[in-house]
């Protein structure tokens, strides 16, 4: 069942097209994740979509319903993570929660809600004296207090450490199992690929891609990087250069240090024939690596950018 379907949209600031024709559609208990360069148009998109802002052209549906004719049956569906400055820093995690859900026809309890967010010990601390990763899983439950079908997080693990970035792993995942749904942006690549249903690529105000982690990843070229070393050393690398140039399916050799990188459209073949070569002079191999494609290679292949991390 489609939860969100985005048409079209398109929004300028002066001569500025920060969102030029994006259009996409989210299922029901779907993780989707937004990713794209700074200034690429994912929040203007996101900030359409939650009704913050208003299309010049284009439409959203949530639930089949429009923000024009349905904006507070809308308010009831969706749940949009706070910046933590709209949190009551001297009330405690108890309160907060307590207070947004007031502003709602229904909630959930802040009992279950402190429970799905990992919070219970920590209920009856206040807001400002919460470590970062406290913060960012209060401000999940914030926007649990209606009991939303879809949630937007907006970078919700930025500036974490490692492991409180997990932490709020586990919750979207434990939020995907209770069936909801997930709009979300990051700009770690990892949190992408190990969360994500589908993850979309948005430059310069456009869809660029929009696929499983997996498809995309395969999508790109067959290309892969072979990656050697060897006992000889020096001896052996050099020797090799020539040699592994005239092999059958290989497009670039390259030197690394002490490793010599082969880039071959059908790397078992190229491997195969690498190891016969490297035999026959005589040679052994140290090192050997098949480098698996990642969703960052797919993230550079199609926006020619280098992601920030
Ligand atoms: N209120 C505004 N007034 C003028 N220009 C804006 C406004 N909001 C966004 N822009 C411009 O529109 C473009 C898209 O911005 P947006 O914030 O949507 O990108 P983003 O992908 O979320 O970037 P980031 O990853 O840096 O947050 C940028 O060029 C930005 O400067």
């Amino acid at each position: 069942m489609t939860v969100l379907d985005v048409r079209h949209l398109h929004k300028s600031f002066g001569s500025i097209a920060a969102v030029s024709d994006v259009s996409f559609s989210i299922e029901a208990g779907e993780v989707f994740t937004i990713i794209g360069p700074n200034g690429a148009g994912k929040t203007t998109t996101l900030e359409m979509i939650e009704g913050l802002q208003t299309p010049d052209q284009g439409e959203v549906t949530i639930n089949g319903l429009s923000w024009k004719q349905h904006g507070d049956a809308i308010k009831q569906l969706i749940g949009v993570q706070p910046q933590s400055s709209a949190m009551y820093d001297l009330l405690t995690v108890y309160e907060n929660l307590d207070v947004f859900a007031s502003f709602y026809h229904k909630s959930i309890s802040a009992e279950r809600i402190m429970e799905l967010i990992n919070l219970t010990d920590h209920r009856n601390k206040r807001v400002k004296n919460l470590s970062g990763g406290q913060k960012q899983r209060l401000a999940i439950g914030l926007a649990l207090v209606n009991d939303p079908e879809i949630l937007f997080l907006d970078e919700p693990t930025t500036g974490l450490d490692p492991q409180a970035r997990r932490n709020i792993w586990d919750i979207v995942l434990r939020l995907k199992e209770l069936g909801k749904t997930t709009i979300l942006t990051t700009h770690y690549m990892e949190e992408a690929d190990i969360l994500s249903d589908r993850v979309c690529i948005i430059d310069q105000g456009k869809v660029i891609a929009n696929d499983t982690p997996r498809n995309l990843i395969q999508q790109l070229t067959k290309e892969r990087e072979i990656n050697l070393s060897f006992i000889q050393g020096e001896s052996a690398l050099s020797a090799m250069i020539e040699t592994s140039k005239q092999l059958p399916a290989v497009n670039r050799v390259n030197v690394e240090g002490a490793h010599l990188k082969v880039w071959s459209t059908k790397p078992e073949e190229t491997l195969y024939h690498l190891l016969e070569a490297i035999s026959k002079r005589g040679y052994e191999v140290d090192q050997i690596a098949i480098k698996d494609m990642s969703l960052e290679d797919v993230f550079i292949s199609f926006t020619g950018k280098e992601w920030r991390d």
